[in-house]
């Protein structure tokens, strides 16, 4: 059984690695951390993990963290960073759902993040934790930098585009939709319901931090510099991203089966039949990536439609399926969610 701690266990990221985790079958949950509730029991604050999850809050001080196969932090930017080295030396493999490892040019994160890295020479050994792009190097990492939800949303939606070279690399445009769930459990005006509910709206339109990571994964994967427009949006619904991302085809190619091609080993990636259109309760609760290809008018211009549960693909699922990968498990072992629907 692995022994699994979790720093940060009462945000949205963290009460979802618990659901999961709870139903996995090589895992035993040993530590959970919270600053503001310790010393209460986990079932207490959430009833949905009655009779499931034992465990009771801990500091992150008293929490026995270093006993622990694998720490899941699921925290703001900044915490991970602190406390990984640590345990990172005492033996335990780190698996941060924050961002303070997903950038590898360390100045670069420190504009966007807005602080300074407290450990910039682990960002080198991290391994960014999308395994339909890096599952060999996850397998050994000790430390791994799970995606954020945007990035993996966007990223699995270009990626066979341009891998294969067909689209023009210099102009791909994002426009992405969150649920607020996104933004985490935290109280904040515009995450009110009276402020959130039948409102929509853009916002980072001038700069997100999560655009430097998908040009970071898609330059990567295309061994060129890539010009992306990404416009996040805030959209009245709990959970779930959709992202419609657009491409100008500069080569002939079929591109429905390119992405058919290119994902069919995968468990987690699901490409429609053509035409179709993803909707975000199709994943809801799933560690899943739905993705349909559209060519309007058999023109030039690709409309790919990608669609994940923020909370699960898009964090805490992705995470356990990072783990597993780590700990030479089946890929999908605890990750067998059926979607809820309605
Ligand atoms: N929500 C989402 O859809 C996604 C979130 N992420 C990332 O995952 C991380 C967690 O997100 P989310 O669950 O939404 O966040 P929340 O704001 O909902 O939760 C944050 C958690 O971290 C704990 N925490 C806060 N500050 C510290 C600290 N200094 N030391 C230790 N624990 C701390 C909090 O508990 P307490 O204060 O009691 O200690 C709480 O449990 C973030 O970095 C986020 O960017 C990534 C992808 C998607
Ligand atoms: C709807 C909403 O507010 N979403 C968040 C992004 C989600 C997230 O948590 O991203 P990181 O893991 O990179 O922090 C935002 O736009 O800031």
């Amino acid at each position: 059984m692995i022994k699994v701690g979790i720093v940060g266990g009462t945000g949205y990221t963290g009460v979802e690695l618990l659901r999961i985790l709870a139903g996995h079958p090589e895992v035993r949950l040993h530590a959970i951390t919270s600053r503001k509730e310790a010393g209460m029991a986990v079932a207490d604050l959430f009833p949905s993990l009655r009779k499931r999850v034992q465990l009771k809050f801990s500091t992150p001080e008293e929490a026995p963290l270093t006993e622990c196969d694998v720490v899941f932090f699921a925290t703001p930017n900044g915490v991970a960073m602190q406390q990984a080295p640590a345990l990172l030396q005492a033996g335990v493999r780190v698996i941060d759902l924050a961002a303070d490892f997903r950038i590898a040019d360390v100045a670069l994160w420190e504009k966007w993040y807005g602080m300074q890295h407290a450990c910039p020479e682990l960002v080198a050994q991290a391994v960014y934790g999308l395994p339909e792009v890096n599952r060999d190097r996850i397998r050994s990492a000790r430390l791994v930098a799970n995606p954020g939800c945007y990035p993996t949303a966007v990223q699995l939606g270009f990626l066979p585009l341009v891998e294969a070279g067909v689209v023009d690399l210099a102009h791909l445009v994002a426009d992405a939709k969150s649920g607020v769930s996104g933004a985490g459990r935290k109280a904040e005006t515009h995450l009110l319901f009276s402020e959130a509910s039948e409102n929509f709206k853009a916002y980072g339109v001038q700069g997100h931090r999560h655009h430097p990571e998908i040009v970071q994964g898609l330059a990567a994967a295309s061994g060129q510099p890539v010009g992306l427009t990404f416009v996040p949006h805030l959209t009245p619904m709990v959970r779930g991203i959709h992202a419609t991302l657009y491409a100008r085809l500069t080569r002939e190619a079929d591109v429905q089966a390119l992405f058919e091609q290119r994902y069919s080993e995968e468990a987690f990636v699901d490409v429609l039949p053509a035409g179709s259109h993803p909707d975000t309760r199709s994943v809801r609760g799933a560690n899943l990536c739905r993705i349909a290809v559209h060519r309007p008018q058999g023109g030039d211009t690709l409309v790919i439609l990608s669609v994940i549960d923020n909370l699960v693909k898009g964090a805490s699922g992705q995470a356990v399926q990072n783990m597993n990968i780590m700990f030479g498990l089946p890929e999908t072992l605890g990750l067998a969610h059926i979607p809820l629907s309605p």
